[in-house]
């Protein structure tokens, strides 16, 4: 189970509250309008933005003590979750050893890896030389290699095409049952809840609503959510 405890995040003059908790293998969205605070909120969980007040806790022991590297996640972002001089193979490698000296066993299992998310024969290409679709796939291909418990998705999909976006949710939900993980995505796009989070946190006004069920809440949504969605 995932915890904020009280937590507050302060920066500058934005303050923002959240309590709630997740449970183990929940995939959840999160979502609310722009500049609702919710890439701070996924930033605190993942350790790049400091807590101002409460905990951060992975199945009861506190992880915001940690520096992020040691948290039990992985986190993609919109854009630079690859290093632009690694091949595809490297890249993905990172997610086993950061120094890049692999076992065979390891080299394997980047391959197998690369193989799952249908990157086979891209194995020496420099990001430069892939499609955004193929770029997604590299990332995830690292995230399903890092197992970490939980997956931390800040949009990456969002300059993506409807239908490849789709693809990459699904194998997201593929990755995450393979690794038996939670996730935690924002999104601006209510589709992407509906088509990967069974649940969803609303984020405005300075606080953390939910988690609700996904298809609860759209069909009746809140006036924070209804004026951003842009229902009457
Ligand atoms: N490093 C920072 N220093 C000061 N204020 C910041 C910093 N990062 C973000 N903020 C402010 O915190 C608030 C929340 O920003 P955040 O990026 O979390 O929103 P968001 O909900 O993810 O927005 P969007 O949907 O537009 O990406 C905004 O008012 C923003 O200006």
């Amino acid at each position: 189970m995932l915890t904020l405890d009280e937590v507050t995040i302060t920066q500058d003059d934005f303050t923002l509250r959240a309590d709630f908790r997740i449970n183990a293998g929940a995939r959840v969205a999160i979502i609310g309008p722009s500049g609702a605070g919710k890439s701070t909120l996924v930033g605190a969980i993942a350790g790049f933005v400091p807590l101002a007040q409460g905990r951060v806790l992975w199945e009861g022991a506190r992880i915001d003590t940690l520096p992020p590297a040691k948290r039990p996640l992985s986190i993609l972002f919109q854009d630079n979750n690859l290093l632009p001089h690694l091949t595809v193979f490297d890249n993905v490698a990172l997610g086993v050893n950061p120094n890049l000296r692999l076992s065979a066993p390891q080299r394997a299992s980047v391959l197998h890896a690369l193989e799952q998310v249908g990157l086979e024969g891209f194995e020496t290409r420099k990001p430069a030389q892939l499609s955004g679709g193929q770029i997604s796939r590299t990332a995830l291909a690292r995230v399903l290699l890092r197992a970490r418990p939980l997956i931390v998705l800040d949009e990456p999909f969002a300059a993506l095409g409807p239908a490849l976006k789709a693809e990459m949710l699904d194998l997201v939900e593929g990755i995450a049952a393979q690794n038996r993980a939670t996730v935690l995505m924002i999104t601006h796009d209510p589709e992407d809840a509906r088509r990967l989070c069974p649940e969803t946190i609303v984020v405005a006004r300075g606080e953390t609503q939910g988690p609700t069920p996904t298809d609860v809440l759209l069909a009746d949504p809140p006036p924070d959510l209804a004026e951003y969605l842009g229902h009457s």
